[in-house]
């Protein structure tokens, strides 16, 4: 059995965090484990509130994990605060976990913060190089790299930036840009762009963290970087093209065990 690891905030719709990953690595065939970084009250409407989870529990949660199961990849979602990212980073280096996928998620669609501002200098700095893979949307490659994006070119220079800050391959997603969703991925000195049409669906809660997830799942089964992010991006197209309204907001993605069974990827 392939062993996935999601470390990242519970979402208390399923749509997005913990949720979403667990749902994600189950479609693809893995066996899912979490570790909770925080908790938030959330619907498809907003964020409203956000309880963190104390170092020592955290910090618990991996060990129980990594001194008894060997685990195939990890993905890192909603961190929180920088005292949070110490932890994680402690934690990952002493186990040395492998193929760890960071998704550096800020704000949430619905504008809340999911990471202190003043954190943002510690997941650059602990998490960017422990990354294999780092999955930053386009205002989180602002962010991290101090510029603005709005082009497939400015996308491609944020790529090589963040590269340059330690995460072993980058991809920048595109599915804030105008027009076409084409992520860009730099890899070992090359690029390579992944489009699709842009799905027309307001249903989008949790695309970044099903996406991630679904690059270490890949990146589990032993895929190659490039591999395991085309599959990702065929798995997250065909989770949005099935995402359904619920409640009264923005819905979530659809996990659909189909992909799996049909595709055996
Ligand atoms: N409407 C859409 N149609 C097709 N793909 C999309 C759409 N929205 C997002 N994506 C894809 O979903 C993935 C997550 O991207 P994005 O929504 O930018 O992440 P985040 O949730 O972190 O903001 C990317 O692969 C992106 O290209
Ligand atoms: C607990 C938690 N983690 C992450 C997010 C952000 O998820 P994302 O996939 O970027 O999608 P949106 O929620 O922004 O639609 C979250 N909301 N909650």
């Amino acid at each position: 059995m392939i062993k996935v690891l999601t470390i990242a905030g519970s979402d208390s719709c399923g749509g997005a965090g913990i949720q979403a990953d667990l749902k994600t690595f189950s479609a693809l065939g893995t066996y899912g484990m979490s570790v909770i970084t925080a908790v938030t009250a959330q619907n498809t409407r907003g964020v409203f509130n956000v309880r963190e989870l104390d170092q020592e529990i955290i910090r618990d949660q991996i060990s129980a994990i990594f001194e008894d199961i060997q685990v195939d990849a990890v993905k890192i979602g909603m961190v929180s605060s920088a005292a949070i990212i110490e932890t994680i980073g402690e934690s990952l280096l002493k186990n040395k976990a492998q193929n760890i996928v960071v998704d550096p998620v800020m704000v949430s669609k619905s504008g809340c913060a999911l990471l202190q501002p003043e954190a943002r200098e510690a997941l650059i700095r602990v998490l960017l190089p422990l990354a294999e893979v780092v999955t930053p949307n386009l205002f989180e490659a602002e962010v991290i790299t101090e510029t603005k994006i709005a082009t497939l070119d400015e996308m491609e220079k944020a790529a090589v930036a963040i590269n340059k800050l330690g995460a072993k391959n980058v991809v920048v997603k595109g599915g804030h840009l105008k027009g076409d969703a084409i992520d860009v991925l730099y890899s070992e000195k090359a690029f390579r762009h992944f489009g699709s049409g842009r799905v027309a669906t307001p249903h989008t809660h949790g695309t970044g963290c099903t996406f991630s997830s679904a690059i270490a799942a890949s990146l589990a089964k032993g895929c190659p970087v490039e591999e395991a992010v085309a599959r990702a991006k065929e798995y997250i197209g065909g989770a949005i093209a099935h995402s359904f309204p619920l409640g009264r907001g923005v819905g979530p993605t659809h996990h659909f065990y189909q992909y799996y069974r049909d595709t055996n990827r």
